[in-house]
């Protein structure tokens, strides 16, 4: 059951307003999956030690939503020193202290990590980065954190604490910043990229948004411009191959954020919107979905000077642009896996057939890629040396004759065999 403890403050100094702390108390059978032996002993250290230990932002929201959370956060009131004292004196191994400046600490309990970070506020932010100060305040903690679905706390006694009303905005499928929308991105501009990830993954309709979000997202869409190409990437990466991913890229571009993200600033957003459609459903990858919006290499490029995407994510985009319409299914033989399969003969390059399932996921080819997907690359059975004992010696011969072979065993449907191949050869 809910209790509601009710407490008056002042909000930025300006406006008196109620702000109420929900606690609920959850089964431990509800999390209890995360119980294992290095848990429990983390529990021990920080109880001996009479501090208070939570699960923090991300991971709560997952257990809510019945989800098993791949990194589990944990805050405290604990200071690093504190913490590093605490795990000292039990024998309890610290990893790699680069966290510590903003309160992290990672102790490595029956070979798993813990990260514990110290509760805290930011006192200064640039955009991007926090200089952090230290405090015993779960609220003020919660107050710093991004979305309300991401601003809860849970005891590990099973005891849920929300500042915020994320637990009910979780369960009406809203997502909406902790506080001021436009003070929440300033801190971060990156918010602006997480607040769509997270509507996608949460909001049930596609154009449900807050209309004070949306006012501030487009108000600061600039500052997304001094935030890091591989920050941006992985957020995107999530975004898009999430629910409602064509509408939340169409909406980067009504809102003016595209240019600062790396996109075509006159992205094919129907061609988008076409391709999200017919792709959603065969697992397509994130690169798969963008390639839609570019128009011509260059604007690859230019995305990858932005974004510094790997090397396979860029020659896919590269690929998709190119072959998109180039390469088709035949229109005698609609379902026939040949045109693409002998594509991916001459390619000789490793990666070619998972480009070409891309490409089938673009085109919505949904039996195609199945048969594709079923089919492994025949070794074709001739080599230069079988020529060169046939008499050949030129270089440039072989390569001639091997390719005019190729073709043979392509027509062949990849059946013939290396002797019938040879007597076609004319020493
Ligand atoms: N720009 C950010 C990044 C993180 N957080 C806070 O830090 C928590 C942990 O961050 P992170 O692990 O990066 O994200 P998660 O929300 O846990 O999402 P994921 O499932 O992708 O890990 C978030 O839940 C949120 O409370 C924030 O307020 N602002
Ligand atoms: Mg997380």
């Amino acid at each position: 059951m809910w209790s509601r403890i009710l407490s008056p403050r002042v909000i930025r100094g300006t406006r008196l307003c109620w702000r109420s702390l929900y606690t609920m108390q959850l089964k431990t059978s509800e999390f209890q999956c995360l119980f294992t032996d290095g848990l429990n002993g983390l529990v021990e250290v920080f109880g001996k030690h009479k501090h208070e230990l939570r699960i923090a932002g991300g991971a709560v929201r997952d257990l809510l939503s019945g989800k098993r959370p791949e990194d589990v956060d944990f805050a405290t009131t604990a200071t690093p020193e504190e913490m590093k004292h605490m795990f000292k004196a039990a024998g309890i191994r610290m990893i790699n202290n680069k966290g510590e400046k903003h309160g992290t600490i990672t102790a490595r309990l029956h070979d798993e990590n813990f990260e514990v970070t110290t509760l805290r506020v930011d006192v200064q932010t640039d955009g991007r980065h926090a200089e952090v100060e230290f405090t015993t305040d779960w609220l003020k903690d919660a107050e710093r954190r991004d979305l309300t679905i991401n601003s809860m706390f849970l005891g590990l006694d099973g005891t849920l604490y929300d500042y915020f009303k994320g637990y009910e905005d979780l369960k009406n499928h809203k997502v909406r910043f902790v506080g001021s929308p436009e003070q929440r991105i300033q801190e971060d501009y990156l918010r602006i990229l997480r607040y769509f990830r997270f509507y996608g993954r949460v909001a049930l309709d596609p154009d449900d948004h807050e209309p004070e979000t949306l006012t501030a997202i487009r108000e600061n869409r600039c500052g997304l411009a001094g935030i890091s190409g591989e920050r941006i990437w992985t957020e995107l990466k999530k975004m898009v191959v999430g629910n409602h991913a064509a509408h939340l890229l169409e909406l980067t571009y009504q809102l003016g954020l595209a240019q600062y993200m790396g996109l075509p600033p006159d992205g094919n957003v129907e061609e988008m919107k076409h391709v999200w459609q017919k792709a959603k459903d065969l697992s397509p990858k994130p690169m798969t979905i963008l390639a839609a919006l570019f128009r011509c290499p260059e604007e690859v490029e230019k995305m990858d000077i932005r974004l510094k995407v790997s090397k396979e994510e860029k020659s896919l985009a590269l690929f998709l642009v190119k072959y998109r319409r180039e390469l088709c299914k035949s229109k005698d033989e609609p379902d026939s896996v040949k045109p693409f399969t002998d594509f991916i003969i001459d390619a000789r390059e490793l990666d070619t057939q998972s480009k070409m399932c891309e490409l089938l996921k673009y085109q919505g080819e949904e039996k195609l890629l199945a048969a594709l997907r079923a089919w492994s690359i025949p070794r074709f059975p001739v080599s230069g040396h079988d020529l060169r004992r046939l008499g050949i010696t030129s270089g440039k011969e072989i390569g001639v004759t091997l390719q005019n072979l190729r073709d043979i065993w392509k027509k062949s449907c990849y059946q013939m065999e290396k002797d019938e191949l040879l007597s076609y050869v004319k020493p």
